[in-house]
């Protein structure tokens, strides 16, 4: 049984579409992912699968239960963490776990028991007598996504999990949704706008933009949808001999110069990588340096949208890579 399937859910506010006909199902035990941009429809998607906002047109089961027919049923199988902090910051950890066992109706013997459980699995359990106001920002998120596990929901509905955190925080986050989703077998359905986090941690990912979803599948898959691999040569000798060589083999997918840098577009990096090499000896021509870059999420959205991608200014790498990539997708 699919843990939700999603049918031409539509959400218009006034004149503007903010949904539009999205299908999707996400099976039990996935790790499913709605990437997009800012505004690309990803939290009223959510909204509406968690019967807080009414669908304009379409329909969802969600856990087995229909969307419009049995919203308190859906309400009762499924978890949320919402964007916004949503704990009381002046309970301690534990404080806030047992007020929303107790709005689940959780009877007391089994709630002491279910905290313990949820507090352990996000590596909280000696943090859980201290008042929430002394935590950090990634315990915090830690301890909602505890909240949102104590009713063992089938299906965790997580909107932006790790927005606003640090690098390192994040990764902790992704390894307790992670761990959850492996040990309890729950269900889960995220959203992002990072890239590497839908790439690290979703089976699969469905791509939103502008309350479209314009395309879906694993990291692995969308990625393979792109031209190749770009490989970047420092080339001591003449340049365009060298590229006229490998723009004729049947692996280059293309050829570009800039000074004595050339970018090579390839298929099979492994296989063919040596080859270039061979080439440029056989012509009597150096290699400096070789750098190579493999196709990211990022550059399937670029390659989808068309939008461009916010790189560090400045940085002659990163300027770089942002040319490479632009290649690749051509
Ligand atoms: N209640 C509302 N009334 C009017 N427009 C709305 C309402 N809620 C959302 N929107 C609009 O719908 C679009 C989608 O918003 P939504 O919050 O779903 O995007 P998102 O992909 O989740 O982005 P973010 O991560 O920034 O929240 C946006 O243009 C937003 O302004």
């Amino acid at each position: 049984m699919s843990a939700i399937m999603v049918n031409e859910l539509t959400k218009r506010f006034g004149e503007f579409t903010a949904v539009d006909r999205v299908s999707f199902s996400v099976e039990t035990g996935e790790l499913f992912g709605l990437l997009g941009p800012n505004g690309a429809g990803k939290t009223t998607i959510i909204n509406m699968l968690t019967t807080l906002l009414l669908p304009t047109a379409g329909d969802a089961e969600i856990a087995g239960y229909d969307l419009r027919r049995d919203p308190a049923r859906v309400r009762n199988n499924i978890g949320i963490i919402f964007q916004d902090p949503s704990l009381d910051i002046g309970l301690t950890g534990r404080e806030n776990l047992e007020f929303h066992a107790m709005m689940y109706s959780i009877v007391s013997d089994e709630r002491e028991e279910r905290i313990r459980e949820v507090l352990e699995v996000v590596g909280l359990s000696d943090k859980a007598d201290i008042l929430v106001e002394y935590y950090s920002g990634g315990m915090k998120r830690r301890l909602e996504i505890a909240r949102g596990l104590i009713h063992y929901p089938k299906v965790l509905f997580l909107d932006e999990p790790t927005l606003g955190l640090d690098a390192q925080t994040r990764r902790s986050i992704w390894d307790h949704i992670r761990k959850l989703n492996r040990n309890y077998g729950t269900s889960v359905i995220l959203t992002t706008h990072y890239m590497e986090e839908a790439d690290y941690l979703c089976d699969r990912i469905a791509i939103i933009d502008q309350g479209k979803i314009i395309a879906l599948d694993t990291p692995s898959g969308l990625k393979k949808r792109l031209k190749g691999d770009c490989v970047s040569l420092d080339i001591e000798g003449k340049v365009d001999l060298i590229a006229s060589a490998l723009g004729k083999k049947e692996w280059v997918k293309e050829v570009a110069r800039n000074e004595k840098m050339l970018d090579v577009i390839i298929s099979d990096y492994e296989k063919n990588i040596p080859d270039i090499f061979r080439t440029a000896s056989s012509l009597g021509i150096g290699i400096r340096s070789i750098n190579f870059s493999k196709p990211s999420l990022e550059d399937v959205f670029l390659r989808l949208t068309g939008s461009t991608i916010r790189e560090q200014e400045g940085s002659r790498l990163s300027v770089r890579r942002e040319r490479m990539r632009r290649r690749m997708l051509r």
